[in-house]
């Protein structure tokens, strides 16, 4: 997509303003962090860095977004700042497709504060709508357990979200997308069946679906519920398999879109099976998501192949994640912000977080957040609760934070989603069991290191009134 640094709230372009006339090399440090897991899922996938990365290296003003704004009363020499504005700032973060946690770090801005404010919106814009719908895929994907999934969403996405969505789609898990844009963009394999106006177009189904065999015989689905699906639309679908055989070739599947889809695959895969045809795959779609799919397993529906659209793509029931991004560190200083609400108190200072392993590997379930400068781990505090802490002597851990950006450059060589959602795929299998339960999941624990909460605690005094 194409994107201009306009891409931006007001608010962060006013602001920019008076740090140019006021302290045009001020130095900061953000932190991008989100507070609740969406959907009640008991961890998150970090998902839409390579994307934020990509637009960040070249991003610009346009001539006419400097026109624009010039009539809108920004002074002179801000809008000849904004002509040659880039951002040459460094970035820290948790590696795409990477299980993440709410109140920690996942990625960090350190930049000219001009700088970092004017990317603000667009980082958040990308990385909460692509780790809200990555985190949605890996729950389909774990419901779907080893069925395949395929993101049909884009119709019923928030306009262009669609095409970022049909990559987040991926990460988490979905096999292939009906939308040949993010496709063509991403390399994530494409496919997709037929419509009912395809059928509708025909006065006879049974025509409609020869038409469709001979023109597309190759990965050939038919829908067969356009006018009665054990009636009508499975015999019809038999009968031009049949004569696909007969011309050496092989229908994929049938697709099923409306009914009791337990009930019409069982039925749908014996007469397949009875005809011989027991290669054809069965499709089901029809407003599903990780708890019909679960459902329709539970009943034992033979359904080899998933298409999901809307529930996916709009990251249904929850419109938003809720991930902020926090000044924590000004010219070298720490910064916070309070809040009445103790759980909304921001954390200070540039920071790196560890993940603590168990013995085989597996995570054993606590991130623990240190300042960057800190050398020792020794034990991980609780954020609010002094009597509760974790000794981490036993513990290996990796840090979580590395460096992807530097003046501007990413450092590293561009990852694929492939590559991206095998990682995650990886991460995910590290994750016990019991975070990632649909009902009540473990909480899994964050804490601070001891000088970190001494930070804090000497800021939240400092400024309490
Ligand atoms: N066996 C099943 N178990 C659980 N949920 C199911 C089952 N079969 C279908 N569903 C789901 O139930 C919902 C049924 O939707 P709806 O009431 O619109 O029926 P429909 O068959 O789609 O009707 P229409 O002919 O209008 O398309 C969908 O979300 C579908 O995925
Ligand atoms: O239900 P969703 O999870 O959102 O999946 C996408 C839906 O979009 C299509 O229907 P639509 O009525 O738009 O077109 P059609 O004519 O192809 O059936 C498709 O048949 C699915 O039912
Ligand atoms: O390929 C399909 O079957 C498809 C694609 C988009 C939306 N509904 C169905």
């Amino acid at each position: 997509m194409n994107i201009t640094a306009a891409y931006t709230d007001l608010y962060q372009l006013t602001m920019a303003q008076v740090y140019f006339g006021t302290k045009p090399d001020g130095r900061a440090v953000f932190d991008y962090y989100f507070r609740h897991n969406p959907f009640n899922s008991g961890y998150s996938i970090f998902a839409g860095l390579e994307d934020v990365l990509d637009i960040l290296e070249t991003l610009k003003f346009s001539s006419s977004d400097v026109t624009y704004l010039e009539q809108h009363g920004f002074e002179k020499d801000f809008l000849h700042y904004l002509r040659d504005f880039r951002f040459r700032g460094n970035i820290f973060s948790s590696k795409e497709g990477d299980v993440v946690f709410p109140n920690r770090p996942i990625l960090q801005v350190e930049a000219n504060i001009m700088e970092a404010q004017i990317i603000e919106t667009l980082l958040l814009n990308i990385l909460n709508f692509q780790t809200l719908i990555a985190t949605k895929a890996s729950r389909i994907r774990r419901s779907a357990q080893d069925g395949m999934l395929l993101d049909m969403g884009l119709r019923r996405a928030h306009a262009t979200g669609g095409y970022y969505a049909s990559r987040a789609a991926a990460i988490g898990g979905f096999d292939s997308t009906s939308n040949v844009k993010a496709a063509e963009d991403y390399n994530i394999p494409s496919s997709g069946t037929m419509a009912h106006s395809f059928i509708q177009s025909y006065d006879d189904e049974l025509e409609a679906f020869r038409d469709f065999s001979k023109m597309r015989p190759k990965k050939c689905v038919f829908l067969i519920d356009t006018y009665n699906t054990l009636k009508s639309g499975l015999p019809n679908a038999i009968t031009v398999a049949k004569e696909m055989e007969r011309n050496g070739q092989q229908l994929l599947g049938v697709r099923l879109d409306s009914g009791d889809l337990a009930y019409l695959a069982k039925k749908t895969r014996k007469m397949l099976d009875d005809a011989n045809l027991s290669y054809v795959k069965i499709v089901a779609s029809n407003q599903l998501d990780e708890f019909v799919i679960k459902s329709l397993k539970e009943q034992g529906a033979p359904i080899d192949i998933f298409g999901v659209g809307t529930n996916l793509v709009t990251g249904k029931p929850d419109a938003a994640l809720d991930g902020v991004y926090k000044l924590s560190e000004y010219n070298g200083d720490p910064r916070i912000k309070l809040s009445e609400n103790i759980l909304k108190v921001s954390l200070p200072s540039k920071k790196q977080v560890y993940r603590m392993l168990d013995k085989n590997g597996m995570f054993y379930g606590a991130d623990a957040i240190a300042l960057f400068s800190d050398d020792k781990l020794e034990q991980m505090e609780h954020p609010f609760d002094a009597t509760k802490s974790l000794n981490l002597d036993r513990f290996d851990h990796e840090p979580l934070l590395e460096k992807v950006m530097e003046h501007g450059k990413k450092v590293n060589k561009p990852r694929s989603v492939t590559e991206i959602a095998d990682y995650s795929k990886s991460r995910l299998e590290k994750l016990p069991e019991e975070y990632k339960r649909f009902q009540n999941p473990h909480i899994y624990k964050i804490g601070l290191s001891h000088q970190l909460k001494q930070e804090r605690d000497k800021l939240v005094l400092k400024h309490t009134f």
